[in-house]
């Protein structure tokens, strides 16, 4: 595995390799808080009204803050402890932890899975697994720190069963009938725990750049750093941490499932140069072989299908040798007159 950049990245200056094209750099400018991202209360007993903010929100940003949530605060603490706890031990425990799995469901990298081919390295390190059924995965998850299971384990349960909510909630909203996600469509849930570790000049690189999540929805616990930016209306936002808030991301999955009416988040991370940001993102992904297209419900006459079918597992493939780059991933889904259904050169 390559060098962790947690375990090395004291040095005082940012290698060349870390350093992103002018035009993909930050830069020193300060970012304007999106004040008007939606912070939506799901303990409010207006479940239309909740429904509308919801949707308003994934129509414009394709991201949105919840609070009152039902994931309980304390377990949202502990979660924040373990996790930063697991990124500050040294890379030989870290490794050693995320190799119990010769299949590799549980991994830990640095930058991305393509470190060997990428231009440019992005300034974090990942641990990644997946979280259900919960019985098979947790015995490959690190057993240190001491806690890591019990924690993540609970955890995962709770997220899940707000990732349900939240999309029970879209369902209604777009006319679908009860459970249409369920099952098949967010079977794979995966977690991954980003770390990004102080960073000698957080004007010339990035913790991740533009992208958006292969997801049907990413709901992420972003503590008390900023760091996460979305892409809106030409500019850059910061998506400021809302104390036990979760920070929900709609996917590419649910952009095209909803032909279109819902957005999926530009977005990307910003590092610092004081402080580390130690982030759990829950994925909601579809199972492989899933056929993703647009719901027939809101597709007729006036309303063609903007996307093409494919199964999931085809998707992601595509992703991951487009390193997530939009143009690339939008080629692939957008149906288009001239044929692109045979586009799997991945
Ligand atoms: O760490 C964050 O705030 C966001 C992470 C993210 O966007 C991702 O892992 O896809
Ligand atoms: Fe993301």
């Amino acid at each position: 595995m390559e060098n962790l950049v947690s375990n090395w990245s004291e040095a005082g200056t940012l290698p060349k390799s870390y350093v992103f094209p002018l035009g993909k750099r930050p830069g020193k400018v300060v970012f304007p808080v999106a004040k008007t991202i939606p912070v939506i209360d799901l303990q409010k007993h207006d479940r239309p009204s909740t429904i509308q903010q919801i949707l308003e929100a994934a129509q414009h940003y394709g991201l949105f803050q919840v609070i009152n949530h039902g994931v309980a605060k304390d377990l949202m603490d502990e979660t924040m402890n373990v996790i930063k706890q697991f990124h500050g031990m040294s890379k030989e425990d870290k490794a050693s932890e995320c190799s119990k799995d010769p299949k590799r469901s549980c991994k830990l990298y640095t930058s991305t899975e393509n470190y060997n081919r990428e231009q440019v390295h992005y300034w974090r390190d990942a641990l990644i697994h997946h979280c259900h059924p919960l019985e098979d995965c947790m015995q490959f998850w690190p057993q240190n720190p001491i806690t890591y299971r019990e924690v993540i384990g609970a955890y995962t349960v709770q997220v899940r069963k707000l990732g349900s909510i939240i999309l029970e909630l879209i369902s209604e909203g777009l006319g679908f009938k009860r459970g249409y996600f369920s099952g098949e469509y967010s079977k794979k849930p995966v977690v991954l725990v980003n770390h990004y570790p102080p960073c000698p000049d957080p004007s010339l690189t990035l913790g991740l750049a533009e992208h958006c999540d292969p997801s049907l929805i990413t709901i992420i616990l972003q503590g008390d750093v900023p760091g996460l930016q979305v892409f809106n209306d030409g500019e850059w936002f910061v998506v400021q941490p809302l104390a036990h808030a979760f920070v929900v991301n709609v996917g590419y999955i649910l952009q095209i499932m909803s032909n279109g009416k819902l957005k999926a988040a530009v977005h990307r991370v910003v590092t610092s140069a004081s402080v580390g940001r130690t982030t759990a993102s829950l994925f909601i992904y579809p199972s492989e072989n899933s056929v993703i297209e647009p719901a027939t419900t809101l597709v007729n006459a006036c309303n063609p299908p903007l996307y093409r079918a494919f199964q999931y597992k085809d998707f992601r493939t595509k992703y991951i040798s487009a390193t997530a780059d939009s143009k690339r991933v939008d080629e692939f889904i957008f149906k288009t007159t001239s044929s692109n259904n045979d586009d799997d050169d991945a």
